[in-house]
């Protein structure tokens, strides 16, 4: 049976972090990495289910004896793990619900840093950072907007009983996803937008293309899990280094994009920020600041991740890894990759299929994701072999030139593909050294 979207996605943030952190102890890595996982998901659907209570809605039964007994022994998992080892930093670590029977300690060192309240994005988000503090952003919604602390006012902080949810696939809150279940459900952090903001939200959510992926009941559910921010001139909405909380898209105004202080970039209304730290939970890139009064929605990083990780940024989670392994790419910074990423396709080949036949205009640029390709010319014969990360296509691109070579599949290829345009485009910090290495120079045999 194919895995489903939720599926997939828990997959691959889990080989990610596999590969990202490449444990000497894979099983114990593993068990301290899903329990992580679980307390988060726990969390997240003790908040909802809370919110749903109060407004007079049960979203799930009571547990099945044997869905305890999972829950039980599965949360044991964690037990004795070393903090070092842990990934997911509990973005609740004041909420643990595990903290009243096993890790005290952490727990109690977590929240005394934090100092965080009980807010529901109050908590550290010490995600894959040990030992980085994090600084509160002046902007969190959360902090001091008193409408948000009347909404919230009905989220049951008990700790959780160790069953809570238990047993069920980690996709329940996939399944509450579900168009059929919106009628009875809502996030805990929801709140229904006004008309007005709803004109407004359309405009300029409209204009940014990571929503246009969203079904209408997704689409629904980020517009209202959405919160609005004024801010003024000169405030630092990110800084870099800190760890990630919000996404944010702009209404209206324009930021700036720093760098180790430099100015790299700005944006203005229609445009998004802050995806970074939240889908790679790392460190900030850069230093957001305003640079006329803004308007701006922030989005909490785990609506975010619930929901736009896996259908806007798709691509993003997709394309990593091939993008990191590629000798030629390794300059590019983080943000680049990302776009490089947002701007490639897939295409697959048989054996004996011509890629790219010499002579041909140039339209695109080629990764081999895995696969083996033979370079062949005209009264030369094979000139070159290219493999798994291996690329090709760029000298027409480059020099404005017909193709100089036929390239043909000799195994099974799957191929990433980038258009001239973004080749152009996205490319810039490698184009010196895709010139220094481009075969048809003289004196260069083959790559
Ligand atoms: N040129 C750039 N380099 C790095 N980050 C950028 C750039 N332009 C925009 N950004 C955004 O700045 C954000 C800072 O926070 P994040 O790292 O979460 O995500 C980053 C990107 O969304
Ligand atoms: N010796 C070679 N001569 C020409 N192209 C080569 C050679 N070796 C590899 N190639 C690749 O084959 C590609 C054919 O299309 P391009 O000319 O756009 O870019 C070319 C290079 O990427």
């Amino acid at each position: 049976m194919p895995l489903s979207d939720e599926q997939k996605l828990e997959y691959e943030l889990y080989q990610k972090e596999v590969e990202r952190h490449d444990p000497s102890d894979l099983l114990q890595f593993s068990a301290n990495y899903f329990n992580k996982r679980l307390e988060q998901q726990r969390q997240f659907m003790k908040n909802q289910e809370a919110f749903a209570m109060s407004k007079g809605i049960t979203l799930f039964g009571k547990p099945s004896r044997s869905e305890s007994v999972v829950a039980a022994s599965s949360s044991l998992g964690g037990k004795g793990c070393g903090e070092k080892d842990v990934l997911f930093k509990s973005p609740f670590a004041d909420q643990d619900p595990h903290s009243t029977h096993e890790n005290e300690n952490l727990s109690s060192e977590r929240s005394s840093q934090s100092g965080s309240g009980v807010g529901l994005f109050k908590g550290d988000f010490k995600v894959g950072m040990e030992g980085s503090k994090r600084v509160k952003s002046p902007l969190d919604p959360h902090s001091g907007n008193s409408g948000d602390s009347r909404r919230r006012g009905n989220v049951n902080h008990q700790p959780l009983p160790l069953n809570f949810n238990a047993g069920r696939r980690t996709s329940v809150s996939g399944e509450t996803f579900q168009p059929n279940n919106f009628d009875d459900w809502t996030p805990s952090h929801y709140s229904e937008k006004s008309e007005e903001q709803l004109k407004r939200l359309a405009k300029s959510i409209g204009r940014n293309f990571l929503f246009n992926k969203l079904d209408d009941d997704n689409k629904r559910l980020v517009i209202n899990s959405l919160e609005e921010k004024s801010v003024k001139k000169g405030t630092e909405i990110i800084k870099q280094g800190d760890e990630g909380d919000y996404f944010y898209v702009v209404e209206e105004g324009t930021v700036n994009y720093l760098v180790d202080n430099k100015l790299v970039n700005s944006s203005g209304a229609g445009t998004s920020f802050g995806e970074l730290a939240l889908m790679y939970n790392s460190p900030r890139v850069a230093t957001v600041v305003a640079a006329t009064d803004c308007i701006l929605w922030a989005l909490d990083r785990i609506t975010f991740r619930k929901i736009l990780l896996g259908s806007s940024f798709k691509k993003r989670l997709m394309y990593d890894e091939l993008l990191k392994s590629i000798p030629i790419l390794q300059s590019l910074t983080t943000y680049d990759r990302a776009k490089l990423a947002d701007a490639l396709d897939t295409e697959f080949y048989e054996p004996g299929q011509v890629i790219v036949h010499e002579g041909d205009v140039g339209e695109n640029f080629y990764l081999i994701e895995y696969g083996e390709c033979e370079v062949s010319k005209k009264g030369q014969g094979v000139v070159a072999q290219l493999k798994s990360h291996d690329y090709f296509g760029e000298v027409a691109l480059l020099n404005d030139l017909p193709r100089q070579a036929t390239v043909t599949a000799k195994t099974k290829t799957k191929v990433a593909t980038l258009g001239k345009s973004g080749f152009q485009r996205l490319l810039g910090p490698v184009v010196d050294v895709l010139k220094l290495n481009d075969p048809t120079r003289k004196g260069h045999d083959t790559k």
